[in-house]
C-alpha cells in the first residue's frame, strides 16, 4: 500500500520563484525513500508540502490516503517530524521537554521509552542547553518517535553525530522500517542513503533528475578496476594511468572485464598488485548526475 503519493507537485514562493517543478514519487508502506540533491535543489520545499505545512501551487499530495494540508487534523497524529532545528526551551531538562511534547499527543510512548530508543535515558535530568549537538539531534529524533508515527520525516537526522551514534541511529531506523514505519529521508550523507534507502530520488533545480533503487541509479555509471600493472607487457584492456603508476579501467560490465583481466594475468603469470574492483558508489553517481544536470 502507498503511504505517500506525490503527483506533479509544484511550489512557488512569493515573487513567483518555482522551487519545485512538477515532482512525482510514491513511497510504499514500510519503505524508506530518500530525497537527495544539491543545496537549493528543492528538497525542503518538497518535504514541507508533504508534511502539510504548505499547500502546493499545482499537483496533489496524499499521506496515508489524505491531503496533509486540508486534512491536517487526520494526518498529523499519524506522522512524526524530525526537523533540522528542534527549538526547545533550553532551560528545560531532557525529560521535561519530552513530557511537554508528549502532552500535545493523544497516545504517546512513555517518556523513558522514547529516550531509551535514542540512548538518552542517562541524560534525562540534564538541561537541553547542556546537551552536545549530537545529543540534541537524538532528542529531536526521540520527540519525532514519541507519537508512534506510521510515517516519519527525517531531515538530516545524523548531522553532528559521532560514528557510533550514527550507526546506532541507523540501527534504530532499520528497526522502525522492519516494524512497518514509512520513512521519508532528506540527507547530504550519500552513504546514509546508500545504507538505508529502498529507493531514492535526486533533485536538481526543482526537478527529479534520477529516481529508483540505489542499484538502478548507480548501475548507469561505470564500475572501476584499478591496479599497478606489470611492466613490459601491454594490457588487454584500455586503462588510464595516474602519476603513481596505478591504472584504472572503467567498465559497464565489471564481472566480464575483471574475468578477462584475471585470465590474462594468469596466462602471463603476472600479478596485478593492489587490485581493487568496485561498482560506482552513490556518491560518484550523484556527482555525475549533478554535473550533467548543471
Ligand atoms: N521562503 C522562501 N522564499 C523564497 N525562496 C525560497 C524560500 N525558501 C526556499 N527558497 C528557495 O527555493 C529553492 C529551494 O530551496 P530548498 O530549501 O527547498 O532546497 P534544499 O534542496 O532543501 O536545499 P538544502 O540542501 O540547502 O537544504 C532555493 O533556491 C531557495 O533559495
Amino acid at each position: 500500500m502507498t503511504a505517500i503519493e506525490v503527483r506533479g507537485l509544484t511550489r512557488r514562493y512569493s515573487g513567483g520563484f518555482e522551487a519545485v517543478r512538477g515532482v512525482s514519487f510514491d513511497v510504499e508502506r514500510g519503505e524508506m525513500f530518500a530525497l537527495l540533491g544539491t543545496n537549493g535543489a528543492g528538497k525542503t520545499s518538497t518535504v514541507e508540502v508533504v508534511e502539510g505545512l504548505s499547500r502546493p501551487a499545482e499537483g496533489t499530495v496524499r499521506v496515508l490516503g489524505h491531503d496533509p494540508f486540508t486534512e491536517r487534523a487526520v494526518v498529523r497524529p499519524r506522522v512524526g517530524v524530525m526537523l533540522q532545528e528542534g527549538g526547545f526551551p533550553p532551560d528545560l531538562t531532557v525529560s521535561e521537554a519530552t513530557k511537554m511534547w508528549a502532552g500535545t499527543l493523544t497516545s504517546p510512548r512513555p517518556v523513558a521509552e522514547a529516550l531509551a530508543l535514542v540512548d538518552l535515558e542517562h541524560r534525562a535530568s540534564v538541561r537541553v542547553k547542556q546537551l552536545s549537538g549530537g545529543e540534541r539531534r537524538r532528542l529531536d529524533l526521540a520527540l519525532a518517535l514519541l507519537g508512534k508515527p506510521e510515517v516519519l520525516f527525517l531531515d538530516e537526522p545524523t548531522t553532528g553525530l559521532d560514528p557510533e551514534s550514527r550507526r546506532n541511529t541507523w540501527e534504530l531506523i532499520r528497526t522502525l522500517l522492519r516494524e512497518g514505519v514509512t520513512v521519508l529521508l532528506t540527507t547530504h550523507y550519500l552513504e546514509e542513503a546508500q545504507e538505508l534507502a529502498d529507493r531514492l530520488a535526486i533533485m536538481h533545480r526543482g526537478r527529479i533528475v534520477a529516481q529508483g533503487t540505489v542499484s538502478e541509479v548507480v548501475d548507469a555509471y561505470p564500475s572501476r578496476i584499478s591496479f599497478v600493472p606489470p611492466s613490459g607487457i601491454p594490457l588487454p584492456v584500455v586503462a588510464d594511468a595516474d602519476s603513481s603508476g596505478r591504472v584504472t579501467v572503467r567498465t559497464n560490465d565489471l564481472q566480464s572485464t575483471l574475468h578477462e583481466l584475471l585470465a590474462w594475468a594468469h596466462s602471463n603469470d603476472v600479478a596485478l598488485s593492489g587490485l581493487d574492483a568496485r561498482s560506482a558508489s552513490l556518491e560518484e553517481a550523484f556527482l555525475a548526475i549533478a554535473e550533467e544536470a548543471a
